[in-house]
């Protein structure tokens, strides 16, 4: 079967246009919208990641506050951070890269961000309104995935969606997002028995494992569309996903590639949750 490769990188270009836009006309009104990006410790995926959320601030006309602070960071200083960035004008979102190093309470930071400017969508608050289906910040992960398959044409209603993976910051909000659009949907994780007959229901799977090439064809019905988050590196130190790209991809009626998939489009849904923060300002 001929499969259709989901560029990733293209919907999100066409997605950015029209943001740039956005934020142009936000700009003629008088108002820059403005992103504040807090980088704890010297992770080079980390590092990497903010570097490309920098690059599509500039390319959109956001302004970007990149906020570095070393890996010895008390919690205190910055919950301090936050809270002043809670109140700066300038800012309309507030981005706290995960993971944190040990001595810092993940959970606390994340409740510490005002719900106002909380563009990742982490926030209880935020995570509440999600699930009861109210206008939020949606995580941008999730939220990118599904724009992934809007624009790829892949009908969600009726379909069987299985997750695999259950973080807080994809798994959980995928299922939901896809309930919301009216697919079954089943979850998979570490403790799931016999995960090749889940995943082999699947009309559309999600995969957000977090190793290296584990989903091979064995996993695959044929004809499903596969959205792979993961971002491994493989034996060659070359990215690669949770997807064994070359052994599914003859199976899949679509699938998403690694780089250029997933990854592209947390960025541009942030771009997106930062102008949206931005448009409150507006009379
Ligand atoms: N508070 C918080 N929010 C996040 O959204 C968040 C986070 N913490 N911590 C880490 C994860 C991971 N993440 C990625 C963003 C962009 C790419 C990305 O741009 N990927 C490119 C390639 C990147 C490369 O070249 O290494 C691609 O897939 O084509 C990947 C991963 C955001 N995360
Ligand atoms: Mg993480």
């Amino acid at each position: 079967m001929s499969s259709q490769l989901i560029n990733g990188k293209e919907i999100s270009n066409t997605i950015r246009t029209g943001i740039q836009k956005e934020v142009q006309d936000l700009i003629a009104k008088g108002i820059t919208p403005g992103l504040a990006v807090i980088l704890v410790g010297e992770d080079p995926a980390s590092h990497t990641y903010v570097a490309n959320k920098e690059k599509a601030c500039k390319e959109l006309g956001i302004y970007s506050k990149l906020i570095k602070l070393p890996e010895d960071t008390t919690e205190e200083d910055l919950l301090a951070q936050i809270k002043q960035l809670n109140e700066a004008s300038e800012i309309d979102g507030i981005l706290v890269q995960l993971p944190l190093p040990k001595q810092i309470n993940e959970q606390k930071v994340i409740e510490t961000i005002s719900p106002l400017k909380d563009v990742d969508g982490f926030h209880p608050n935020s995570v509440g309104k999600m699930l009861l289906g109210q206008e939020t910040f949606l995580p941008c992960t999730p939220h990118g995935i599904m724009k992934l398959l809007e624009y790829s044409n892949i009908e969600v209603a009726g379909k069987h969606a299985v997750v695999i993976g259950r973080s807080h910051i994809v798994g959980v909000p995928m299922g939901q997002l896809l309930l919301q659009h009216d697919a079954t949907v089943t979850y998979c994780h570490s403790k799931t028995k016999n995960l090749q007959e889940m995943t082999k229901q699947a009309d559309i799977l999600v995969v957000a494992i977090g190793r290296a090439k584990m989903i091979t064809a064995d996993y695959i019905k044929e004809g499903a569309a596969v959205i792979d988050v993961g971002m491994n590196r493989d034996e060659n130190n070359h990215l690669c996903g949770d997807v064994d790209f070359d052994s599914v991809v003859e199976k899949t009626s679509a699938i998403t590639p690694v780089p250029g998939g997933v990854g592209p489009m947390t960025i541009t849904m942030l771009m997106y949750n930062t102008v949206q923060s931005a448009k409150t300002k507006l009379a």
